[in-house]
């Protein structure tokens, strides 16, 4: 039985990662969560897992919940407690399914708890690639992809060897707004952008896929997770989200990993791995779906994935300002507070006016990311 640490439990891949360890009670147990503000969907998943530890995000949630439940299930709040969670000593395998760059503290400290790491995550190694892979490598600590995209590529490299590899070639869907033109752009509103044409996600990424900055994020952490050059990683649009993305080795062959857009699958196998457990998930019918469809990607079209390109060749902080003036842009555009349009005109902004500063050391990557809210938040007037 593996003891599982959940931050984010409360979002899209924390239900999803809850759905598995139902599905896999013999297999898998829920020891400590973290969740956000969602305290009433907290309740129900304390009163069903019963964890040791479950840490909420403000003050005033802790102490409500510490007087709801009994003293055999500890509480605690704020960043102190997700780092709690993610390094429980009971947990073996920490799954970070938590949003934003808060996520990367707590998986350095469970790398250093000698957690195995099931990473949702990307902002991790968007910001801090260089000291989180070789922190696990110098700890012997394996991180394993959740994102769907990463996982297809490991499943795809299963058994071969990594000098092989020739280039990644990561899917994309395009996002809400893959048919519309950069004009038809100016009039979309945030109800639009979160419709989804093939995942059900939480709301940022929903809008980063809009964007495309979810591919920048990703093309990042392909860099880190793979060790590959950014030249050697490229993105194709393909509208179905049946190949999930596919390797490319230096005798020309290509392996692909397929399958429905269902996030349980690529969890269940951060979880199991080097084990494939069943799933009771929708089968793939190649014959229904007839045909599917793969266009270059347009880099006008989608500038942010230019911008993430830009930003991971340049390395050290550059990565860091991006996500950072990102994760606030989007939370303007979900506030209704700026048009989509705006989104990418605060990134380049921002990328513009910051001096990349390379090889950060952890303190350094912190500083940058404040510094990078602080300035968008008083230059916007937020
Ligand atoms: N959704 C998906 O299919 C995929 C997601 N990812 C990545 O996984 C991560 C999570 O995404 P997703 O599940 O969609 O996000 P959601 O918004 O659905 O969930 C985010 C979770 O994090 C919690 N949370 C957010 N901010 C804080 C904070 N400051 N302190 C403590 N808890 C916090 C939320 O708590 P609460 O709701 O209780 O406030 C919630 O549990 C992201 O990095 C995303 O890019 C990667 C691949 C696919
Ligand atoms: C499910 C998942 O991994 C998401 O990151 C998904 O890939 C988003 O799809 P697009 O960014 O391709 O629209
Ligand atoms: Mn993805």
């Amino acid at each position: 039985m593996k003891g599982i640490s959940l931050l984010g439990a409360t979002g899209s891949i924390g239900k999803q990662t809850l759905d598995i360890l139902r599905i896999h009670p013999k297999k898998f147990k829920l020891i400590a969560i973290s969740v956000g503000k969602n305290i009433e969907l907290a309740r129900k998943i304390i009163a069903q897992f019963q964890p040791k530890l479950v840490s909420v995000q403000e003050k005033q949630d802790y102490e409500i919940l510490l007087k709801e439940f009994p003293s055999s299930i500890k509480f605690t709040y704020g960043l102190e407690g997700i780092i709690e969670v993610a390094t429980h000593p009971q947990a073996e395998v920490l799954v970070n399914a938590i949003l934003g760059s808060v996520g990367l503290l707590p998986t350095l400290q469970a790398i250093d708890a000698g957690k195995t790491i099931a990473l949702a995550n990307k902002e991790t190694l968007v910001t801090a690639g260089h000291l989180v892979m070789e922190k696990a490598k110098s700890k012997n600590v394996p991180i394993l992809p959740v994102d769907s995209e990463h996982s297809a590529i490991f499943q795809s490299l299963n058994g071969e060897n990594p000098k092989n590899i020739e280039r990644l070639i990561i899917t994309a869907s395009g996002g809400s707004f893959r048919d519309k033109t950069r004009d038809q752009l100016e009039s979309v509103t945030v109800q639009d952008a979160l419709n989804h044409p093939n995942w059900s996600m939480g709301a940022k990424i929903t809008i980063d896929s809009a964007t495309m900055m979810n591919k920048g994020l990703e093309v990042i952490e392909a860099h880190w997770l793979f060790n590959i050059p950014y030249e050697k990683i490229d993105v194709v649009l393909h509208r179905e989200s049946t190949i999930h993305s596919l390797v490319e080795f230096h005798d020309s062959s290509i392996i692909a990993q397929l399958g429905t857009p269902d996030m349980r699958l690529p969890i269940q196998y951060a979880l199991s791995y080097p084990e494939r457990l069943p799933l009771p998930a929708e089968r793939l019918n190649l014959a229904k779906i007839g045909s599917l469809h793969f266009q270059e990607m347009d880099m006008d079209r989608f500038r942010c994935l230019r911008f993430a390109y830009e930003a991971g060749k340049i390395g050290g902080t550059m990565p860091v300002v991006l996500n950072a003036a990102n994760e606030v842009a989007v939370a303007a555009f979900l506030a209704g507070k700026i048009p989509f349009l705006a989104i990418e005109d605060w990134i380049e902004q921002a990328l513009e006016n910051h001096s990349s500063i390379e090889n950060p050391s952890l303190e350094t990557i912190l500083a940058v990311d404040m510094e990078t809210r602080t300035i968008a938040q008083q230059f916007h007037k937020l």
